[in-house]
């Protein structure tokens, strides 16, 4: 039996313990007082790691840049993230919301391991009011906030960064639940470059005609994907990501 049973195999480039390490090195380093209650400083310590010692699948510095200006530029009062990982981007944009006159950012992580580590980074970054972690598969958690809780009910900023595989069916969730409206709704879409994401870029530039042809050949299960919902879409380029030439999706509703 191998002797982690309950957990997700490790990864090439994640999951192979790295991410608590992390928290030994920002735990153990001499900075601590100063790095405390300073979202930046931070990121500051988890950019070193990544550079230093292993590479961390954060947004990053270019990406996360551009997102806080938009952040900065539509003021949500609730921002989503599916998918946090070690809590990068929620101590990055947790902060933007924070500065900007928001209320919460809400980090979907199905990985329990995954969650608790950026529980911690986010305490340590004096976010806690701001910031909420939430653990579980999105499109669970993401159908109790809406239909359940009621937390949700427009979306106004979602930032999708989990599997690809998830890119499609979780925001056809949300067409499903009516939560994308016109002139209020913002899906920022990462790695659209690399790896890619073409199913669910065909998916937002199809008219409402391609999409049920779409539809006819695809296997939606349970969910109820809105075809004559229509996007408009730009997607945003950068050559010098941590990992190379990248892409982050903005799409709107028209
Ligand atoms: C690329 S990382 C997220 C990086 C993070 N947003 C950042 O920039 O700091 C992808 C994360 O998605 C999580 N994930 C994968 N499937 C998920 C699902 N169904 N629901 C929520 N999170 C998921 C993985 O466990 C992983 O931590």
């Amino acid at each position: 039996m191998s002797d982690k049973p309950n957990s997700p195999p490790a990864l090439k480039w994640a999951l192979d313990g790295r991410e608590v390490d992390l928290l030994h090195y920002i735990f153990n380093r001499s900075d601590l007082r100063q790095i405390r209650g300073n979202p930046a400083k931070v990121l500051g310590a988890i950019d070193d790691y990544h550079s230093q010692f292993k590479p961390l699948m954060n947004v990053g510095v270019a990406k996360g840049k551009f997102i806080t200006g938009i952040i900065a530029e539509r003021k949500p009062s609730v921002m989503i993230e599916l998918g946090g990982y070690i809590g990068y981007s929620a101590v990055l944009f947790g902060d933007a919301i924070r500065k900007n006159g928001g209320k919460q950012f809400l980090s979907i992580e199905k990985n329990p391991e995954m969650a608790a580590v950026a529980t911690q980074l986010v305490e340590l970054a004096g976010l806690r009011d701001y910031v909420r972690i939430i653990i579980g598969a999105s499109n669970t958690v993401l159908r109790e906030l809406i239909t359940e809780t009621r937390d949700i009910d427009t979306v106004e900023l979602i930032f999708i960064d989990h599997w690809q595989d998830l890119y499609r069916p979780d925001p056809w969730l949300l067409e499903e639940l009516d939560v994308l409206k016109p002139g209020k709704s913002v899906l920022l879409a990462d790695n659209v470059i690399m790896p890619g994401a073409p199913v669910y870029l065909e998916w937002i530039h199809a008219t409402p005609q391609e999409k049920k042809d779409i539809l006819s050949k695809s296997d939606v299960g349970l969910l109820k994907p809105n075809p004559d919902l229509v996007y408009d879409s730009r997607a945003q380029e950068f050559q010098d990501t941590e990992f190379g030439r990248d892409g982050v999706a903005v799409i709107h509703i028209k």
